[in-house]
């Protein structure tokens, strides 16, 4: 109940996020979202200490309006700052301090409330979310600066200076407009099938993790020791990894190629788990190794097929589509651990995988045929400069 909450919360604010992110700033995008963090959790922990049933759903209600928002703005973030640069290692380095999270989650977090107590584990989360605060709070800062420095350049009327040293052409008063809601309706047909491969992909993943703990006991003879360790693998072999794969694919491209290749061993490793005597942790290498070449290259696919404009309106919507086809997932998993058996339950991972490998397939085709940026090394995406920037023939004269 208390995941579904959090999953249903973060799933419904992210349809809306990303477009108030792009409109109102990132400045705006991390204060506000990080306060929902910091207030959602702090209701969450004193209801635990005061065993109130109601403020702990509440709380983790708050809890998922701010994380799943506030990871929409990271993203954002990195687009405008690394689009045309080092994109895939910059989501890589993103990736890799989440992992960090969730992996001292995986070890520590139970340990920490057997030496103390629950509470005190969960007031200690809390206290980290408020020394993150102090992070936004310096980028606010960064970024006031930045702000200051291009006023002045302005004022003093130069033009902005492109990556290579030339100035650009544009003058900064014409310098773009804001996103409009109806620009959705423009998206190209690469920037849906990104957002339904991130689905397909993380929900052989995300679901996997939630259960693979409890069927290494019950079904390979694991203790519970030894399950959370086998499982943690997943998470840490991305969070070592993902900056080189980023940085790998910034130079090679061959995003969705990856992800193909990525896609068709985690339908392997699923089949090879429940069908085969093969060790679960060669199954968890191989679906580690995955989860950590899809993480790095499907999420810096997002900034190339759209506008820098609609960068945080458009992966609020991946997150969205991601995060409600997990939730299904999830409840699909469930249904059918309960009425048949973990068997059965692998053929569900398997099948999306295969429709993963389906459509990514077909991606690589559209891409080829229409933009070739997903699957290429050109690093600045679809859209020219004045495009991205929206300006018209007439802004141009
Ligand atoms: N429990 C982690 C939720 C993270 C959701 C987020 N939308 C995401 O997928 N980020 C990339 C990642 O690989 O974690």
């Amino acid at each position: 109940m208390m995941y579904s909450v959090y999953s249903f919360s973060n799933f419904l604010s992210v349809c809306f996020g990303g477009y108030a992110i792009d409109k109102l700033g990132h400045v705006f995008g991390g204060l506000t979202f990080q306060s929902f963090v910091c207030v959602g959790l702090s209701i969450f922990s004193a209801a635990c200490a005061n065993k109130n049933y109601l403020w702990i759903l509440i709380g983790r209600g708050i809890y998922g309006v701010g994380l799943g928002n506030l990871t929409v703005c990271q993203n954002a973030v990195v687009s405008h700052n690394f689009k045309g640069k080092e994109l895939a290692l910059a989501f890589g380095l993103v990736i890799s301090f989440s992992r960090l999270g969730s992996v001292l989650n995986f070890y520590f977090s139970s340990d920490i409330a057997a030496a103390t107590s629950i509470s005190f584990a969960v007031w200690l989360g809390t206290a980290m979310s408020f020394f993150s605060f102090l992070f936004v709070v310096v980028f606010t800062l960064l970024n006031r600066r930045r702000d200051r420095y291009a006023c002045m350049d302005e004022s003093m009327d130069v033009s902005p200076v492109s990556e290579v040293g030339a100035p650009s052409p544009v003058k900064p008063k014409a310098a773009g407009r804001k996103i409009k809601l109806e620009d959705v309706k423009s998206f190209r047909l690469e920037f849906w099938l990104v957002g339904c491969i991130t689905a397909l992909f993380y929900a052989c993943i995300f679901p996997f993790v939630a259960i693979a703990t409890d069927y290494m006991q019950e079904e390979r003879g694991f203790t519970e020791d030894e399950a959370s360790s086998a499982t943690g693998v997943i998470y840490l072999l991305s969070m070592f990894f993902s900056p080189f794969l980023g940085k790998l694919i910034d130079r090679i491209g061959k995003r969705l190629l990856l992800t193909l290749i990525a896609a068709s061993v985690t339908m392997c490793a699923h089949v090879m788990l429940v069908f085969t005597p093969v060790s679960p942790w060669v199954v968890v290498f191989l679906i580690g190794c995955s989860y950590t070449v899809t993480a790095s290259s499907i999420w810096s696919c997002v900034p190339l097929v759209v506008r820098l404009r609609e960068v945080g309106t458009a992966l609020s919507l991946v997150t969205a589509i991601q995060m409600g086809f997990i939730s299904c997932i999830n409840a699909i998993v469930g249904i059918v651990k309960e009425k048949t058996g973990y068997p059965q339950v692998s053929l569900v991972f398997c099948s999306i995988a295969f429709a993963c490998v389906v459509l990514t397939s077909v991606t690589i085709v559209v891409d080829k045929r229409r933009c070739q940026v997903l699957n290429g090394t050109d690093k600045s995406g679809i859209f020219s400069e004045n495009e991205e920037k929206g300006l018209t023939a007439q802004d141009e004269a």
